[in-house]
């Protein structure tokens, strides 16, 4: 056990398997997510990080394994009742509505069935007006909340995706590639927002390509390879791990896969 693993998990999966018929997309990875902690998992193409996401999010269903919110097990929950249990996520692609404002795109829920049939999200009457602003307002959207999808930059996209599920007021929240695309300053203001909401106490569950982006956001890292755990521990460690080295970074020691 290491010493992430010492602290009381918020979010934990057990030896999580998702076969696609003969494809072991995940077999046998887990890992412990405790409060104002940002775990980040990173792993080459195809080696499962966006099935955990989505076994987690409860999108695919588990062939074995156990998941837990605050120790209580809900690998069988429906998917929409995860944002009641405190866990919220984004997607790889944004998803806004193009005619609706910042604030009334923030205020959609987002819907965690969403993934692969297209937007499919609602207004949540549990919202309320206050904890649309401060999500707006946390993630440097103030100035923008009466613009149009049309008129944001490619990063203040996907500010709003991040603003919309931390209108969930979610504890824990998981993150699928939140800098795919931007540049080298708007992954620097990503990863200055998540050290930010860490320190309110979220616990954040990151997935990205950038490994120095890695580096400088995350607490503790995990790597994947073959749907399996490959290393992990410190950000430091992990990407000097040989088994890191030969499988993500390849012979040619590139930092971005
Ligand atoms: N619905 C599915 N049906 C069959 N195979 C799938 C399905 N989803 C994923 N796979 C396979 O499972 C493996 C893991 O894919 P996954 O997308 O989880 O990897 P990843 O690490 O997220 O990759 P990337 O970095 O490219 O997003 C791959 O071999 C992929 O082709």
């Amino acid at each position: 056990m290491n010493a992430f693993d010492a602290e009381p998990a918020v979010l934990a999966a057990e030896d999580v398997a998702v076969h696609f018929g003969g494809i072991k997309a995940v077999d046998g990875f887990g890992l412990n997510l405790p409060a104002g902690r940002i775990c980040g998992i990173l792993g080459p193409n195809g080696s499962g990080k966006s099935t955990f996401l989505a076994a987690v999010t409860r999108l695919v269903s588990l062939t074995r394994g156990r998941l837990l919110l605050d120790g209580a097990e809900y690998q069988n929950a429906p998917p929409e009742t995860l944002a009641r249990r405190g866990l919220s996520r984004t997607f790889q692609t944004v998803r806004l509505l193009p005619d609706l404002t910042v604030l009334e795109n923030v205020r959609l829920g987002a819907d965690l069935h969403a993934r692969g049939r297209g937007v499919r999200s609602w207004f949540r009457p549990d919202t309320t007006p206050e904890v649309v602003d401060e999500a707006i307002e946390r993630t440097g959207l103030g100035t923008a909340r009466s613009w149009r999808p049309g008129e944001l930059s490619y990063g203040m996209a996907r500010r709003v995706e991040i603003a919309r599920a931390l209108a969930a007021k979610p504890r824990v929240l998981l993150l699928d590639e939140p800098t795919a695309g931007m540049n080298q300053r708007e992954r620097g203001e990503i990863s200055e927002l998540l050290r930010t909401l860490r320190g309110d106490g979220l616990a954040q569950l990151l997935v990205e390509h950038d490994v120095q982006m890695m580096v400088d956001t995350c607490d503790h890292l995990v790597a994947m390879n073959f749907g399996a755990l490959a290393a992990e521990g410190t950000p430091a460690d992990v990407v000097v791990h040989p088994a890191v080295q030969e499988a993500y970074l390849g012979k040619r020691g590139r930092s971005h896969a």
